[in-house]
């Protein structure tokens, strides 16, 4: 498969869905209770962009659902910060992924529901043995539902292989959801399914090219 761009999922992709569902959402539950009180300026912008009566029940509701709800991942960016820069939170992304991502010489972008300041958190404070590494050097750029649309939408992959000026079949998109393999593909992407312990099932793995090591590309 040749191809010039790798294109990243980041949740099920370069680090298991437990991280997230386990570590990074309780984290921000926790802080609900007092966003109301929050004196940061960015928080208050995005509370009152949620147009509800009862905004911490709405919040509440969105994460328990796992809505990709553009403001909601906007805040997560901002309260995960403070838990990342305590050294409460560090991202366990898969050495395999780190390998990858140090040593390719193509270029490397990443495409989450996370917001953009999210991923650059979590690739900025990756676990290490002994202390966080910070990937975002090895990084080229960073696109979410807020810059490039969802995920599951052909649009959105060529809005991203527009922004990063490059013919889309250049590109190989790898995510552990069939839903954005398949908008990639629409879109003229190559694109592999990520396979790594505690993603969802997919049904007939057969219909696609997978991937459980990026020693593999
Ligand atoms: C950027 S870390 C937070 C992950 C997150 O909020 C999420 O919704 C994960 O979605 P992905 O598109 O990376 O599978
Ligand atoms: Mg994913």
């Amino acid at each position: 498969m040749a191809f010039s761009t790798v294109l990243l999922d980041i949740e099920g992709t370069v680090c298991p869905i437990s991280f997230v569902k386990e570590t990074l959402f309780p984290y921000f539950l926790q802080q609900v209770d007092s966003l109301t009180q929050s004196r940061e300026p960015q928080v208050q912008d995005l509370l009152s962009q949620f147009k509800v009566e009862d905004v911490k029940a709405h919040i509440r509701d969105l994460v328990a659902r796992d809505v990709k709800d553009p403001i909601l991942k906007q805040l997560q960016g901002v309260i995960w910060q403070h838990g990342y820069a305590s050294g409460q939170i560090t991202a366990p992304v898969y050495a395999d992924a780190i390998n990858f991502i140090k040593s390719t010489n193509k270029p490397v972008y990443i495409y989450s529901s996370g917001s953009v300041k999210a991923q650059q958190l979590l690739f900025q404070y990756v676990r290490g043995s002994d202390k966080a590494i910070d990937l975002r050097p090895e990084i080229m750029g960073y696109y979410d539902i807020n810059t490039s649309g969802v995920k599951t939408k052909s649009e959105s992959y060529r809005n991203i292989a527009r922004d990063i000026g490059c013919d889309p079949n250049d590109i190989l998109f790898i995510s552990d959801n069939v839903l954005e393999l398949e908008a990639a593909q629409k879109a003229g992407l190559k694109s592999k399914l990520a396979i790594r312990p505690g993603n969802y099932p997919v049904e007939d793995l057969s219909a696609y090219d997978t991937i459980s090591d990026f020693a593999q590309l």
